[in-house]
């Protein structure tokens, strides 16, 4: 597998559009800010305090230094004239500075850890955020590719970027503060000076920037191919798909395909590093050549006596530390610049719209009427023909339906419907005369205890596995053991070794993998949970279980449903033709419908599916 190179179809904004699109994206800057303050107010005040501190803090113990030089001449001095030393007029200095790079010190502890304090903070808020949104997003969301790629990013580089550039942005603050201080001390010197130092810095910070634009349009481009790698690392190293990858012997194409992209992704970064690395070098030695010109003058003016040795000493420390604040700054202001790249990922993800949720009902026009879909079609996102066509029915409470077809006939997209997991292209879905769209979807969905073909195995105890039926009756044990009896999960449960608290899955430690069927009983149990739902809609709810069991389900489904709506998928027409109406589906339409002796009488596809599995049991 070889994917396209990349690099060369990185998009340069045109040169007038250049400035403008380098200062736009410094707009997360205080967005981000606010997010760090309202993590924790008394962290971030602290970062400002210990910013300031161990900014001002150098540029006096600068001047210290000169003060102890020209002490110790003058001192030198008085003693070869007088033979007298004035100790405390030399040491009060050094000691003074003694104290000032303690104090530096202690602001630059202080600013680590409060730093790692709020980065651990901050990490939780963003993802709680991430996460947040998820649940506010609709399937049809989930279902996007561009979407998914959207949230990968988010979650992979977001929640470390607000910390990151709050860092910089004080860390900017502080040396601006130390390069202020320095600034004047240098201008007593020569406010040319400055500008050389300055002017000599420049050019590695535009080369840094531009690098830093490029390695995140390259991480932004790169989304699909890092998602398909983590999706390969699951694939390879998961309990639920490691059984099928030995038996086929996938591990080498699958590992061959990770280290393809592997391959590719590094051999972009890798010509990017040296780029970025090669320029930087090249342009920071303009930096260098400033600093020592300015630093040659210096000597030159000291050795013509314009200077004292205290003052040369001052200065050269001024431009050492100066140079090194400015270069840190820059670096700050690159780094600024590629955070706030990072978070418009982060934005841009917690900005998506989420779907409108405008229906308050919680009682239906003429209640009792029951579900009614009225000339629903559907079609996917991004789908070219409809799933779903002109579907018609009505279900009234106390009666059964069943939804019979070939494999994606369309008959689980009716559930999603119904469940207004998506909402119907045409036509409309009505649940006791009211349009689904208008019903307060808390409500709708407590009516409505569902198990899907692809229910999930939370890897959880076996009680919160069925608990997560009735998130209030989550921990509610008397209402497990009931809801297991009527899912026939009681009996395998009370032979586990922790019974209703024994953990379920491979996941975590003394964790019980179920069987196939087991799990399905689980499934069963958990819909059953919703006490106060009047629609059951089971979807192949005994595909994995044996032929008692499933006999034994149907019992009991039928005593439990006597006042309910069911609504029932199933490829074994022992089970289907129970139901007050069946519904035979093809291509997303509706072709036959009526009872099982009318359907027999009228001798169609329903009845030559219904004779055809019969033989087999013959
Ligand atoms: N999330 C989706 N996005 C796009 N198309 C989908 C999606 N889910 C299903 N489809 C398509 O919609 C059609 C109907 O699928 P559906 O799952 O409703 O079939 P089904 O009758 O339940 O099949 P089965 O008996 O195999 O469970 C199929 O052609 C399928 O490819």
């Amino acid at each position: 597998m070889s994917p396209p190179r990349r690099q060369r179809a990185l998009p340069t904004p045109p040169p007038d559009n250049r400035l403008a699109a380098f200062f736009g994206v410094f707009r997360y800057s205080r967005r981000a800010l606010t997010l760090v303050w309202q993590t924790s107010r008394w962290l971030t005040l602290g970062l400002a305090l210990c910013t300031l501190v161990a900014g001002v803090l150098p540029a006096v113990a600068a001047w210290l230094g000169q003060l102890i030089v020209d002490a110790v001449v003058a001192a030198m001095e008085r003693h070869e004239a007088t033979g007298e030393v004035d100790w405390w007029g030399v040491l009060r200095y050094v000691l003074a500075e003694a104290g000032v790079i303690a104090a530096i010190a202690l602001a630059q502890r202080g600013l680590s850890a409060q730093q790692s304090l709020l980065r651990a903070l901050l990490g939780q808020k963003v993802n709680v955020m991430i996460l947040e949104k998820a649940g506010t997003l609709s399937l049809a969301q989930f279902e996007d590719s561009e979407f998914y790629d959207k949230l990968t990013r988010a979650r992979r580089e977001a929640s470390t970027r607000p910390l990151g550039l709050v860092n910089k942005t004080f860390a900017l603050l502080q040396n601006a503060i130390s390069l202020g201080s320095f600034g004047v001390l240098l201008v007593g010197f020569s406010p040319w000076a400055l500008l050389v130092l300055v002017t000599g810095a420049l050019p590695v910070f535009i080369s840094e920037a531009k690098f830093s634009g490029d390695a995140f349009r390259l991480f932004r481009w790169r989304s699909p191919q890092t998602r398909m790698q983590m999706y390969l690392e699951t694939v390879l190293a998961r309990e639920d798909s490691i059984k099928e990858v030995k038996l086929f012997g996938l591990e080498p194409l699958l590992l061959g395909r990770y280290r393809d992209i592997f391959d590719t992704l590094y051999a972009e970064d890798r010509r990017l590093t040296i780029r970025r690395e090669t320029w930087g070098f090249l342009l920071g030695l303009l930096g260098t050549l400033a600093f020592y010109a300015a630093y040659a003058w210096v000597v030159a003016e000291t050795v013509t006596g314009a200077l004292t040795l205290g003052e040369m000493t001052m200065y050269l420390m001024v431009f050492k530390q100066g140079q090194a604040a400015l270069s840190a700054s820059l670096t700050a202001i690159s780094g600024m610049y590629e955070d706030n790249l990072y978070l418009s990922n982060l934005y841009e993800y917690l900005e998506q719209p989420t779907p409108r949720d405008a229906g308050t009902l919680t009682r239906g026009e003429r209640p009792g009427d029951g579900i009614r879909f009225e000339r629903v079609s559907f079609t996917y996102p991004g789908a070219k023909t409809p799933a779903l066509r002109d579907i018609t029915l009505h279900l009234a409470p106390g009666q059964s339906l069943a939804l019979v077809g070939a494999n994606g006939s369309g008959k689980t997209t009716l559930i999603k419907l119904l469940t207004r997991l998506y909402e119907p292209s045409h036509g409309r879905i009505l649940l006791d005369g009211s349009d689904l769209r208008d019903w307060d979807i808390a409500t709708l969905r407590r009516r409505i205890g569902v198990i899907f073909q692809d229910f999930v195995r939370y890897q959880l105890k076996v009680g919160e596995n069925l608990g997560a039926g009735d998130v209030a009756a989550f921990e509610d044990e008397a209402r497990w053991r009931e809801a297991a009896r009527r899912g026939l999960a009681e009996d395998f449960i009370a032979d586990m070794p922790g019974g209703y608290h024994t953990q379920l899955g491979r996941w975590f430690k003394g964790g019980q993998e179920l069987s196939g069927g087991q799990w399905q009983k689980i499934a069963l149990s958990r819909a059953y949970m919703r006490s106060g739902a009047d629609i059951l809609v089971l979807d192949e709810p005994t595909a994995a279980m044996d032929a008692a069991a499933e006999a034994e389900v149907y019992a009991q489904f039928r005593e439990h449903a006597h006042d309910k709506m069911t609504l029932l998928i199933s490829h074994r027409f022992s089970t289907v033709r129970a139901a007050d109406q069946i519904l035979v589906v093809d291509g997303g339409e509706i072709i036959e419908r009526g009872d099982h002796a009318s359907l027999m009488a009228q001798n169609g596809r329903y009845a030559r599916l219904f004779r055809l599995q019969a033989r087999g049991y013959r």
